[in-house]
């Protein structure tokens, strides 16, 4: 497959290249040459395919023939060895829990496949240079990442996080592995990490330092592996012969991003619903016309606190740059804190479901959606594992939680983290 460059302003590259570049020269972010629809077949048997087999027929063109076929299956067998459950809320509305993985978010899926794609280049090549993952998380990423890449062969992965903004456990996910993980801890909010990281990226300088690429939703192999699920919830919810709609709780946009990726390959998603906190970028887009991004402020869904989303500029390129075309697909909603924390009490008392504060940003923004639109079917992706966010979580449902096995083996460990608050620090650190 080729990747073509959203700034048009540099040459078309290989699979391997993307993930190995992360962003193009020109800065833009890589997109796919072609996209072909899955046969009908494919639609019509899904209910007989294992998860693997779905990732494998999804994910095969976006490779092409760079990494052979059993050798990717053998990745995807290894990136998804564990669930993804649909747990029913009420007749109309199913949680799609995306947090059975090893740092227990959604990140874990893009992270795990990225890695592995990384390891197989490296290996193939027989690299001598180490390659530099340089990551910016708001909470999630990091540690997904982190877990991923840990013991990677050829692989220094470097994680840029806003102190202060992320959550304790979060915290401890990314800073406390050691080996080939460094945490930098950086003294301003999420896009001034992720802005460090871009900026990184066209620094000659560091490039004759380091081979650098990204494990953010910019690269590839994180963004596009996140359309597996869309598809096993399709798989699981066929038989209800219902149109079915899909609500994302974003905020850099790589997983809404995919869904209407898969959507493209022909996967009937009847309509996306975004939830968002108070960093309400692509909502009031939706209603004004105008892109406005802003400099992010605190919520206690923190890992979307972000300001100027990444991945708009696919969406636009998804939607042909067409601004009916977006609205005919996407519906926006953004929700303050009380209301976020009212949710969480809401579908514990009445469904005795606990949802984590991104969870149910994605429930609250589907039932406004389905306030209009009663004859669908629709999904929340229940993106984190509520455990992640136990200073918001309201006390009696904190008190009746168990901490998974996952998280308990980081709780005692040390945190290690270096401070740096300029670019010039990050550059000092990368080439020193
Ligand atoms: C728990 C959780 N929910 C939602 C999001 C938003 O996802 P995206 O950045 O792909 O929009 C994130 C971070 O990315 C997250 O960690
Ligand atoms: N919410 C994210 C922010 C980065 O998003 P990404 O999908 O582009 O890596 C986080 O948890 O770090």
């Amino acid at each position: 497959m080729t990747y073509y460059s959203l700034n048009h302003n540099a040459p078309d590259v290989s699979f391997e290249e993307a993930v190995v570049r992360g962003l193009a020269p020109d800065k833009g972010l890589y997109f796919p040459k072609k996209i072909e629809r899955l046969s009908d077949s494919f639609f019509q048997n899904i209910e007989n395919l294992d998860n693997v087999s779905i990732a494998f027929e999804v994910i095969a063109p976006f490779v092409g023939n760079e990494i052979p076929k059993n050798d990717l299956k053998k990745i995807l067998k290894d990136v998804l060895n564990f669930d993804f459950p649909l747990v029913e809320i009420d007749k109309n509305i199913t949680a799609l829990e995306l947090f059975h993985g090893p740092t227990m978010a959604f990140k874990d899926v893009g992270a795990r496949f990225m890695a592995r794609c990384l390891g197989y280049f490296n290996n193939k090549n027989n690299n001598k240079d180490n390659i530099t993952v340089l990551v910016a998380t708001s909470g999630d990423t990091g540690g997904a990442v982190a877990h991923g890449f840990l013991g990677v062969k050829g692989v220094d992965v470097i994680i840029l996080y806003p102190s202060g903004k992320v959550s304790n456990i979060q915290e401890k996910q990314l800073t406390t592995l050691g080996q080939n993980i460094t945490a930098l801890e950086v003294n301003g909010v999420f896009d001034d990490c992720q802005a460090m990281v871009k900026t990184a990226f066209l620094d000659q300088n560091l490039k004759t330092a380091r081979t650098l690429t990204s494990a953010n939703s910019i690269n590839v192999a994180r963004w596009l592996p996140q359309m597996f699920y869309y598809f096993f919830a399709y798989k699981a919810l066929k038989h209800k012969g219902k149109n079915l709609v899909f609500s994302v709780p974003s905020g850099n946009y790589g997983n809404i991003c995919a869904g209407m990726m898969a959507q493209k390959l022909g996967l009937p998603i009847h309509h996306f619903v975004t939830g968002t906190n108070a960093n309400s970028i692509i909502p009031d887009y939706l209603k004004t016309g105008n892109y406005k991004t802003k400099t992010s402020v605190s919520t206690i869904s923190n890992a979307m606190d972000v300001g100027d989303p990444s991945n708009f500029i696919r969406i636009e390129e998804l939607h042909d740059h067409n601004f009916d075309r977006l609205k005919q697909n996407l519906s926006g909603y953004s929700f303050n804190d009380a209301e976020t924390v009212k949710a969480i009490n809401y579908l514990k008392i009445h469904h005795n479901y606990v949802a984590d504060p991104h969870g149910a940003i994605g429930y609250l923004a589907l039932k406004t959606y389905l306030n209009q639109n009663l004859k669908v079917h629709g999904v929340f992706l229940e993106t984190a594992h509520p455990i992640k966010f136990l200073p918001v979580m309201p006390k009696d449902i904190v008190d009746n939680m168990t901490i998974p096995s996952q998280i308990k083996s980081i709780l005692n460990k040390e945190k290690k983290s270096i401070k740096i608050s300029t670019y010039q620090e990050l550059t000092d650190f990368l080439i020193n």
